[in-house]
């Protein structure tokens, strides 16, 4: 029975939501930490922002005091807990990610940095990223970030037109963007990525294929373009509904898109995921452990982590999720030293279908090595080799399957969602008729 296109698409969705770096060379990618092995990236979730985007559906509140003293001290306990619970002993890279963890002190950056390396190895090369919005990131406070173990910055700048961010709800106009983007440059040269957005309500192709222009005149060496999602719930979803701004159009949002590769490309950065450009080797090594099924550690409120718990028979990979709102995150680690919510077991399908629909994101796509790390004894040439639709994929240029794995080509990429539905369809039927005594184990 082939995978229900409902269920293919859930994965397509996950994939899409981890969007969210040592180079090795201009084509393949920093090692990851393996599965199971006792390397892991670690994500800190910083829960609050000065205000609402209206795009934004993300984790964040807008606090009306923070007690930070008492949110560190959780977000020390609770990476202390989740490295012991892990066994993991060599953190590769740590991600401060939001809401707004510019906003955050840079003591409370350091203190988390700390009680990491003192229960594992951090080593001092290991990428240290933190995302940044223009209002909250002056010079002297990036500065500080950079003192506290900072070494790679995320800049959400949006858009480089005022009256774009202002529809966004943007806090910064582009001038503020412009001058944070010089001061982190000078700060942390080589290290420094941008987020741009397209697809915006009213947004035309050619207006904004100058922005990307624009901001390539000055940028440093890591783009992020990102299509708007119209999210419900949020304020721009809502001037929709009701008809005070258009729907934005998918058609002209896909041209954006392949107009801004091309830019991108023309401009020397690699593609090297469906949203992220780098070049001279610049790729975020935390997020190429997310798209390698590497293992992961969620710190903070609402974090996501998967690894495989020490203890509970020790093969099985879990799904972590904690506690959203950060009041009762703080009561649960304070009590229970995690505020883990849900632990959701990774079935090896399960775990199978993200390996490939977060592979296919990359460039390099999924290699046989990589795969058989996760599944030694069915193959890609196994699964795919002869199927039908697989065959029509190649033949339309779309995928590639040959000596070094499966991967998706260049025009492959910017269509993977169409591409996945298939493959995950194809990775279900073949598992399912396997004897139960053919199913590895581990
Ligand atoms: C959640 S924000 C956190 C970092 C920071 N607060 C900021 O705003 O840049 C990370 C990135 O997610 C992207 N993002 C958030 N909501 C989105 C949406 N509805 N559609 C597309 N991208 C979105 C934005 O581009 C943003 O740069
Ligand atoms: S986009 Fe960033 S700043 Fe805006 S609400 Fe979301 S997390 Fe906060």
């Amino acid at each position: 029975m082939a995978l229900p296109r409902s269920q293919a698409r859930g994965w397509v969705k996950a994939a899409k939501m981890a969007q969210r770096r040592r180079p090795a060379d201009d084509t393949g990618g920093p090692q990851s930490p393996a599965p199971g092995s006792q390397r892991a990236a670690l994500y800190v979730h910083w829960p609050y922002c000065e205000k609402r985007c209206s795009y934004c559906n993300f984790n964040k509140y807008i606090p009306r005091g923070v007690d930070e003293a008492a949110l560190r001290r959780c977000l020390v306990i609770e990476a202390q807990t989740l490295l012991r619970l892990s066994g993991v002993q060599r953190v590769e890279s740590v991600f401060f990610g939001g809401g707004t963890p510019s906003l955050a002190s840079p003591h409370t950056v350091a203190a988390v940095l700390e009680a990491v390396a003192q229960a594992a190895h951090l080593p001092a090369d290991s990428e240290v990223t933190l995302e940044a919005n223009p209002t909250s990131a002056s010079g002297s406070r990036l500065a500080a970030f950079g003192a506290a173990g900072v070494n790679r910055l995320s800049i959400g700048l949006q858009s480089l037109d005022d009256t774009e961010l202002q529809l966004l709800g943007r806090t910064h106009s582009a001038r503020d963007a412009l001058q944070t983007l010089a001061e982190a440059q000078r700060l942390f040269p080589g290290r420094v990525s941008v987020d741009l957005m397209l697809g915006l309500p009213a947004q035309q192709v050619g207006p904004w294929l100058r922005q990307l222009q624009g901001l390539l005149r000055c940028c440093d060496d890591h783009v992020s373009l990102y299509q708007l999602s119209l999210e419900r719930g949020t304020t721009l979803f809502t001037q929709v509904q009701q008809g005070a701004l258009p729907a934005p159009d998918p058609e002209l949002a896909a041209e954006m898109y392949q107009e801004g590769r091309a830019v991108l490309r023309e401009a020397g950065f690699r593609q090297y995921e469906v949203s992220n450009f780098a070049r001279n080797g610049a790729l975020s090594t935390h997020n190429w452990t997310y798209w390698q099924c590497g293992q992961y550690l969620g710190v903070g409120p609402g974090a996501h982590g998967r690894f495989i718990p020490q203890g509970a028979g020790g093969h099985t990979r879990e799904a972590r999720i904690q506690t959203l709102e950060p009041d009762s995150w703080m009561k649960e680690v304070m009590l229970f030293g995690h505020g883990t919510r849900r632990r959701v077991p990774l079935s090896e399908l399960e775990l199978l279908e993200e390996v490939l629909a977060m592979g296919l994101r990359t460039d390099v796509g999924i290699t046989h090595q990589h795969w058989q790390q996760f599944e030694p004894q069915l193959t890609l040439w196994d699964l795919f080799g002869a199927n039908k639709e697989v065959k029509e994929l190649q033949e339309q240029g779309l995928l590639l399957l040959d000596h070094r794995g499966l991967r998706c080509s260049w025009e492959g990429l910017a269509v993977l969602d169409s591409l996945l539905l298939s493959l995950l369809s194809r990775l279900q039927e073949a598992w399912q008729q396997r004897t139960p005594s053919s199913v590895p184990r581990g």
